[in-house]
C-alpha cells in the first residue's frame, strides 16, 4: 500500500471529483459516512460527542460528521473555532446542512474554550492534510484545553497541528489522539515513533479515492500489508527435496550468548530452510546439538569467539551473521575475511555490524555484495552517524541503501526496510511485547531461512519482517505482551506461516 504526501492527497481528491463527476462536497459526505461508521464501532457510547471544527475542508468532515451523528440518535455538539471569513467552500455547505437543533458554538477567544471532563468524547476536526504552518493563537489554546482534558480524542483523518510528512516545527501544539480514523492511505508521520503520543492507534478508512491515480503517483514510501505478503508467499513444490530450500550458514554465537546462535537457528529452521550448518565456538558445541538437533554444528577453533570461516564456505547459499558474536579483534578479522571472500548473500546483525560500523576498511568492502542489515536504531547510528530527528533516519536509511545498494530492515515498531533504489516499505505487524532480548536474533534467522529459499532479498525483508511480527501479534493471544520471551515468537512462527497460507476468516 503507497504512502502519498499531503500535496499528492489533495491531487487524488481532485482527480477522483473529476473522473466520478462528483462534487468536492459528495466526496466530504462520503468521507463523513467513513469515518461516522467507524467512529460507532468503535464507541458504542452514550455520551455527548463534541466536535471542534476548524475552518477548512477538516472542519468540513466535522460538521458532516456531526449531522450523521446527530442523525444516528447520538448526542453532538459542534464548536466552530477561529476566523470563519476564510471558511472553505464546503465548510459552508456543511454549515448550512446542520439541522436547526443542532447548533454550533463559536469559539473566537480563550474564554469561549469549553472545560470538558475526562468522560467526555471529542472529535477533532481542526486542521487536516492542509496544515500548512505551525499552530498556535487560539487554535493552539485550544489544542492544549483539549489535550489537558484527559478526554477521549478522535481525529479526523490526521490529529491536528502534525505536519502529513515532514518534521512538524517545535513551536506548534499538536493534538494527542487516542485514535486516528485516516482517509484511504496511512500518513507518513503515523509511523515514527517521535509522533506516538499524538497519534495513537490508527486506522484506514477507504473512501474510493481514484485507483489510476494512487497506482500512477510516485513515491518511496510503502505500508506492506497482509495481502502484498500473500501475494510473496512461494507454495512448496510436491516433489520437491531439502535441496531445494537452500543451506543456510549461521556464523552466530559467543562464550555466555550461546542463546544468540540457539533462537537464531531454531527462527531458521522454522522459517523453512532446507539445511541449516551453525558454527559456533567451542564452548558452544554441546549446547547447540542439544538445543537444536536439526542443524548440523561446526565449531570455531576458538573456544569462546568466531575467529574464522568454516572451510568449503562457498556451498553455502546464505550466511547469517552476528548475533552473540562479540566484538573482539579475531571476530572484526573474521567478518573482514567474510566480506572479502564471499559472494553469498549476507544478513548481517547485531554484532557484526558494530563490528562494521566502527571500521572504515570494513565499510569500504561492503560494495558490490547482496547485503542485509538488520540494525535497531543505535547501531544504525554508528553505521550512519547521529540522526536529528525520525525524518533524518529515513533519509540516511534510503541514502545509506543507495550508496551501498544494500537493504536495510531498521527495527523498530513499524520496522522500515530500505532498498537500493531508495524505496522505503514500513511494516504493520508487531506488538511491544517483542521489545526484549533475542527477538532480534529470531529475526535474522528467519530473514536467512528466506533467502535460502530464494526469495529476493527485498522478498526475504518484507516477508521475514512481517511474519516475525505476525508471529508475536498471535503469541499474545496465549502470553500476553509482559511475559512475551523471543523463544514464543518461534514457538507462533508455524502458526504465523499457517495464518499467511491458509487466512483465517
Ligand atoms: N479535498 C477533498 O475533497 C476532501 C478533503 N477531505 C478533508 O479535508 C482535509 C484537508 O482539507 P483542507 O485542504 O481544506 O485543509 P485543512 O482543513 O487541513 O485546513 C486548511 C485551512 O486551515 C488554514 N490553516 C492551515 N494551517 C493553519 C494553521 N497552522 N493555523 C491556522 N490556520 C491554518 C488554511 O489556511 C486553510 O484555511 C483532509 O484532511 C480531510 O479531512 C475529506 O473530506 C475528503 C475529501
Ligand atoms: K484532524
Amino acid at each position: 500500500m503507497k504512502i502519498l504526501s499531503a500535496a499528492q492527497t489533495r491531487q487524488a481528491d481532485a482527480c477522483t471529483i473529476q473522473e466520478e463527476g462528483i462534487s468536492s462536497t459528495d466526496l466530504m459526505e462520503r468521507a463523513a459516512k467513513a469515518f461516522t461508521g467507524w467512529f460507532e464501532n468503535k464507541f458504542q457510547s452514550g455520551t455527548e460527542v463534541h466536535v471542534f471544527c476548524g475552518p477548512g475542508n477538516n472542519g468540513g468532515d466535522g460538521l458532516a460528521v456531526s449531522r450523521l451523528l446527530h442523525e444516528r440518535g447520538h448526542r453532538v455538539q459542534p464548536y466552530l473555532v477561529g476566523d470563519l471569513s476564510k471558511a472553505s467552500d464546503d465548510f459552508n455547505a456543511n454549515l448550512k446542512r446542520l439541522p436547526q437543533e443542532l447548533q454550533p458554538i463559536r469559539v473566537q477567544d480563550a474564554a469561549a474554550i469549553p472545560a470538558l471532563s475526562k468522560s467526555a468524547f471529542i472529535v477533532d476536526a481542526l486542521f487536516g492534510t492542509g496544515l500548512n504552518r505551525p499552530v498556535t493563537g487560539l487554535y493552539a489554546q485550544v489544542i492544549n484545553s483539549l489535550n489537558s482534558s484527559g478526554a477521549t480524542i478522535a481525529s479526523v483523518d490526521i490529529p491536528s497541528g502534525l505536519y502529513t510528512d515532514s518534521q512538524t516545527p517545535e513551536e506548534g501544539a499538536i493534538i494527542r489522539a487516542h485514535c486516528t480514523a485516516t482517509f484511504e492511505l496511512p500518513k507518513l508521520a503515523f509511523l515514527l515513533p517521535q509522533h506516538e503520543q499524538f497519534v495513537g492507534e490508527w486506522h484506514v478508512v477507504p473512501i474510493g479515492l481514484s485507483e489510476e491515480f494512487i497506482l500512477g503517483a510516485p513515491t518511496n514510501f510503502f505500508c506492506t500489508t497482509q495481502e502484498d505478503i500473500q501475494q510473496l508467499l512461494k507454495p512448496r513444490r510436491k516433489f520437491s527435496h531439502k535441496g531445494m530450500y537452500g543451506h543456510a550458514l549461521l556464523l552466530c554465537g559467543g562464550y555466555g550468548k550461546m542463546g544468540a546462535a540457539v533462537l537464531a537457528a531454531r527462527a531458521c529452521l522454522r522459517s523453512g530452510v532446507g539445511l541449516l550448518t551453525v558454527q559456533v565456538p567451542q564452548a558452544g558445541y554441546s549446547i547447540l546439538q542439544t538445543a537444536v538437533p536439526e542443524a548440523m554444528t561446526l565449531t570455531d577453533k576458538n573456544r569462546r569467539h568466531l575467529s574464522e570461516l568454516p572451510q568449503g564456505v562457498e556451498k553455502y547459499d546464505v550466511i547469517g551473521v552476528g548475533p552473540g558474536i562479540g566484538t573482539e579483534r579475531v571476530t572484526k578479522t573474521a567478518i573482514g575475511q567474510l566480506l572479502a571472500t564471499s559472494s553469498h548473500p549476507l544478513v548481517i546483525d547485531a554484532d557484526a555490524i558494530n563490528l562494521i560500523a566502527a571500521s572504515e576498511k570494513l565499510k569500504a568492502q561492503l560494495y558490490k555484495k547482496k547485503l542485509i542489515f538488520t540494525p535497531h536504531p543505535k547501531e544504525f547510528e554508528r553505521l550512519v552517524g547521529k540522526v536529528k530527528n525520525d525524518y533524518d533516519r529515513l533519509q540516511h536509511l534510503r541514502e545509506f541503501c543507495m550508496e551501498y545498494k544494500c537493504y536495510v530492515a531498521l527495527k523498530g515498531s513499524h520496522t522500515a526496510i530500505g532498498t537500493p533504489e531508495g524505496k522505503v516499505y514500513f511494516n504493520t505487524t508487531g506488538n511491544p511485547g517483542m521489545a526484549t532480548g533475542g527477538t532480534g536474533d529470531v529475526l535474522t534467522g528467519i530473514i536467512t531461512a528466506l533467502v535460502g529459499q530464494q526469495y529476493t532479498l527485498e522478498e526475504a525483508c518484507r516477508l521475514g519482517v512481517y511474519v516475525h511480527g505476525l508471529a508475536a501479534d498471535l503469541a499474545l493471544q496465549t502470553v500476553g505482551e509482559i511475559a512475551m520471551t523471543a523463544s514464543d515468537v518461534i514457538d507462533h512462527l508455524p502458526r504465523a506461516f499457517l495464518h499467511l497460507t491458509q487466512p483465517m476468516p
